[in-house]
């Protein structure tokens, strides 16, 4: 199996440095529009990885690539396991937030030979897979992985007499396998509409080489050499003939995955095709569809990070599956970068950076990105941050939003756009006629990013056969032991705790199996020794909660299924150590928030066959909706105000009915939880729940119940009411607008 591609990306040395990324931590009171900064572009390459992991991950949860780029050190919280009791500091390290990434900066032109310290100089001569001999001549760019240069072809013969070479060193992460994996894709790719053509490729010495296409500047350069302005028309020619490659891309069963400016090149100057447009870099580039013609599986994976910061779509930053919308919206951060030189996610520093870039992006309504920019920007926006991960972009309409800005004689148009004029033929075509009419009548799209205060409670249920059930909510500190008691007394166990406005939330239950039960409230997140004393006596951790002052409250069970227990504190959604945990056969069982830190709990024996997590800023509904269709029911959730967490398992033990539906309520679903009791649907826990920022107040967040149905039940205690809170500070959220 190929290893992950993951090294520092190097970029040009800037013209102009950008002072905010080096002055300014606070890139909201930076008022002026800044230059490109190429010292930001990071990016770890995973493709193969990638493709790999959708064909074995679920067959083998051994084989999960783990993590890739740095690790840090941890300044997380403990992680604690029962029999060993003591922290273990390698778990507890590398959870910062989105640790991706590895930073570079492009650099200046450079003579042939004169190379990274250590590799072998670039040959002076090239001749590789019956090429012809080409002489070395000046640097046309160098990226993370490769170096391209001039090559003049010596003597006559057939062949173009300029080509672009782009050397790959075989030491390359890329190359540990053998030749770049990005062969495979301009064999597949090459010379399509708007892919350089690769003439010969090969290895000489200690390079694998490429002979290509030589083309022009990028979008990036020409950007830059003309004061950081692109006109509109411009803007909007690139727009209509980006989409017509992206469109022929995505019809032979790839994606992109870096689709930037610097990633566009235009036909070299002087020639026929200088107002032509090229995509370049197919190094990240990945099948949205298999060779049968299905689309690849959804997946998240929130550790793993493919393209450029940037220019990330916020799928790409949630460690999502590539699909064709990933694309249009770096597409669409691109377009709105050339046109308004700069995106508000710039000038985020740190580790932390990923993370802020893509909370950004996510509360960044389309309205706020384009508030300068013509409506038609601002509809292919809407269009591209609404598409689901398998959806079929309907490339025709993007197409025909510009058109009102670009001139009607396409022969005077700054930028060729031939193949945008093509597809639109073939799709009127097609249809016998071009009908955008009808496609104007569509439903309006839900927005989903645009940064409302919200506050929600989800709440899952499951089938179960009747019993005993009991809630009690907004329950203050001195009242808790009250409501426990008395359910103890009349034969309940807490199934499930929850806290919003530092007030309980529980619920009880005859059905948990427990046969013994201990709890403690504590103002710790979480209380060490507390726990560790119940271990020793053989409790469980089965249900937590925490608030946003700190405190918690811990049940711990006997009667679990659990063999063993571990947990861990983080400042971030620890990720990484679950992926760990679950390669020692441990699975999420409990989780909880206190303001922003996380704690997860995680047992051996707990009854599933497999696990995923869904992250997201909002109500993750598409990534449920598919994990439900590949048989995992939720069975722990928890949020901050700005994330929410799902995990979905798969039970291991099948069982007659495994409805499951989850509700989104404003209040605590009291009145709901009684209905869902008549139909013999019971809650199963409840977790505070942050995010849910966004405009879901469009989808819903009022008691409109989001129904599947199968055949299986949840195990024991993890088959009743989960709920949990979702918070979102309004001050918060306005200052991040
Ligand atoms: N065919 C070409 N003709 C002219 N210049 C090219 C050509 N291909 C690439 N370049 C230049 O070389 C630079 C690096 O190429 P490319 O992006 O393919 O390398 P990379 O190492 O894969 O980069 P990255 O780090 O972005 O993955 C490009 O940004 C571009 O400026």
């Amino acid at each position: 199996m190929p290893e992950l591609r993951s090294r520092p990306r190097r970029t040009r040395a800037p013209k102009n440095p950008d002072p905010i990324l080096n002055q300014n931590p606070n890139p909201i009171t930076q008022p002026q529009p800044q230059p490109s900064q190429k010292l930001t572009v990071r990016k770890t390459r995973t493709a193969q990885n990638k493709k790999n992991n959708n064909n074995n991950q679920k067959k083998n949860k051994e084989k999960k690539a783990v993590g890739v780029g740095k690790r840090r050190r941890a300044k997380a919280g403990p992680v604690i396991e029962t029999r060993s009791f003591k922290l273990d500091e390698e778990q507890a390290g590398g959870e910062g937030a989105m640790d991706e990434y590895d930073s570079g900066g492009r650099s200046a032109d450079k003579g042939p030979g004169a190379e990274d310290e250590g590799l072998a100089p670039i040959p002076e001569k090239v001749q590789v897979g019956g090429s012809p001999v080409y002489k070395i001549e000046k640097k046309l760019g160098k990226g993370g992985f490769g170096q391209v240069y001039v090559g003049r072809r010596m003597g006559t013969g057939p062949g173009a007499v300029e080509v672009a070479l782009k050397f790959e060193h075989r030491s390359s992460k890329g190359c540990n396998y053998g030749p770049p994996y990005e062969w495979q894709i301009y064999n597949a790719l090459g010379g399509s509409h708007g892919v350089p053509r690769v003439h010969y490729k090969g290895r000489q010495a200690d390079y694998y080489i490429m002979v290509m296409d030589m083309l022009g500047p990028s979008l990036w350069d020409v950007w830059n050499n003309s004061s950081h302005t692109m006109s509109i028309e411009m803007v909007a020619c690139i727009a209509i003939e980006a989409i017509s490659i992206l469109e022929k891309m995505h019809s032979r069963g790839y994606v992109h995955g870096d689709v930037k400016p610097e990633n566009f090149l235009l036909g070299p100057p002087g020639t026929l095709e200088e107002k032509k447009l090229f995509l370049v870099d197919l190094g990240l580039a990945t099948r949205w569809r298999d060779s049968t013609g299905q689309h690849v599986d959804y997946d998240q994976r929130p550790d793993v990070f493919r393209g450029t910061v940037r220019y990330a779509s916020v799928h790409a930053h949630l460690g999502r599956t590539g699909s064709r919308r990933d694309d249009l919206e770096s597409l669409a951060y691109t377009l709105i970068f050339l046109l308004r030189g700069r995106l508000p996610w710039q000038g985020y520093q740190g580790e932390n950076k990923g993370f802020l870039v893509c909370k950004k992006k996510m509360v960044t309504s389309p309205e706020n990105l384009c508030c300068f920019c013509p409506q038609p920007f601002r509809q292919f926006v809407e269009y591209v941050v609404n598409l689901k991960f398998d959806e079929e972009p309907n490339y025709a309409k993007y197409i025909s939003l510009f058109d009102g800005i670009v001139g009607p004689n396409p022969d005077i148009r700054p930028i060729n756009t031939d193949g945008a004029q093509k597809l639109i033929c073939q799709v009127g075509q097609k249809r016998g006629r071009l009908t955008m009419e009808e496609e104007d009548d569509e439903q309006p799209k839900k927005k989903i990013r645009m940064g409302m205060p919200a506050t929600q409670w989800i709440s899952v249920y499951n089938a179960r056969r009747p019993m005993k059930q009991r809630y009690h909510y907004n329950v203050a500190d001195v009242r808790l032991s009250q409501h426990i008691e008395k359910g103890n007394e009349d034969g309940l166990f807490i199934s499930s705790v929850a806290s919003c406005s530092n007030l309980w939330a529980l619920i009880m239950d005859a059905g948990t199996g427990f046969s013994s039960q201990v709890y403690e409230l504590s103002p710790y997140f979480l209380h060490k020794e507390w726990i560790m004393e119940q271990w020793d006596k053989n409790y469980y951790i089965s249900a937590i909660a925490g608030t946003s002052n700190g405190s918690s409250l811990v049940v711990m069970s006997k009667g679990t299924q659990f063999l063993q227990q571990s947990y861990k504190v983080s400042e971030s959604f620890p990720f990484k150590w679950i992926n760990k945990k679950w390669r020692e056969g441990f699975y999420v069982t409990a989780m909880a928030t206190a303001g922003s830190r996380w704690a997860i709990v995680m047992s051996r024996g707990a009854g599933f066959s497999d696990q995923v997590v869904e992250l997201d800023f909002l109500y993750p509904s598409e990534g449920i909706h598919r994990r439900w269709d590949h048989g995992f029911r939720i069975t722990s959730t928890a949020a901050t105000w700005d994330q929410a967490a799902f995990v979905l398992s798969v039970p291991r033990r099948k069982l007659a009915d495994e409805t499951q539906e989850t509700l989104r309520t404003s209040a605590f679903p009291s009145t709901h939880v009684k209905e869902k009791w008549a139909k013999n649907l019971h809650g199963d826990a409840i977790g505070e729940s942050g995010s849910c920022q966004t405009t879901s107040l469009e989808e819903e967040w009022c008691s409109t119940p989001i129904q599947f149905r199968r055949s299986s039940q949840l195990p024991k205690p993890f088959g009743f009411i989960s709920s949990c809170r979702a918070k979102m500070a309004p001050s918060l959220v306005c200052r991040i607008i």
